[in-house]
């Protein structure tokens, strides 16, 4: 199973609560990260994570690119809904490709945690 954790700034502080809240199930996962999140997730979780570039920067395309491959089985993203992002299209592209290739997407911590539970029981 891998996973990829992904979150904006205003949201972050959200998915560091959620993941080690589920540390232990994460912690059966292969992970990946956009960049500050990754690295943010391993300063406050023992998780391993592998980092990609921070999301303007291309992490988001990263990450798609292995959505792509079939390399990656689920994403949490969660998105801030309300502040605009400079690498809007990017983001973009990855919902689509999870959407094209049919891959599990959770935007909110509502369904993170359907995700989360659904994959580890
Ligand atoms: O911008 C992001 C996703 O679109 C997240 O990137 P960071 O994890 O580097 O903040």
């Amino acid at each position: 199973m891998r996973l990829a954790l992904i979150a904006h700034d205003k949201k972050k502080d959200e998915l560091m609560a959620f993941a080690s809240d589920h540390e232990s199930a994460l912690s059966e996962a292969d992970l990946m990260a956009t960049g500050t999140t990754g690295k943010r997730l391993m300063e406050v979780t023992d998780l391993d994570i592998e980092r990609k570039e921070s999301g303007p920067l291309g992490g988001d395309m990263q990450i798609g690119s292995e959505i792509a491959e079939d390399d990656c089985d689920g994403v949490i993203f969660l998105r801030d809904p309300l502040t605009a992002q400079p690498h809007e299209p990017d983001i973009s592209a990855l919902l689509r490709l999870c959407d094209v290739h049919d891959i599990p997407l959770a935007t909110n911590l509502a369904s993170a945690e359907l995700l989360v539970s659904q994959i580890f029981n």
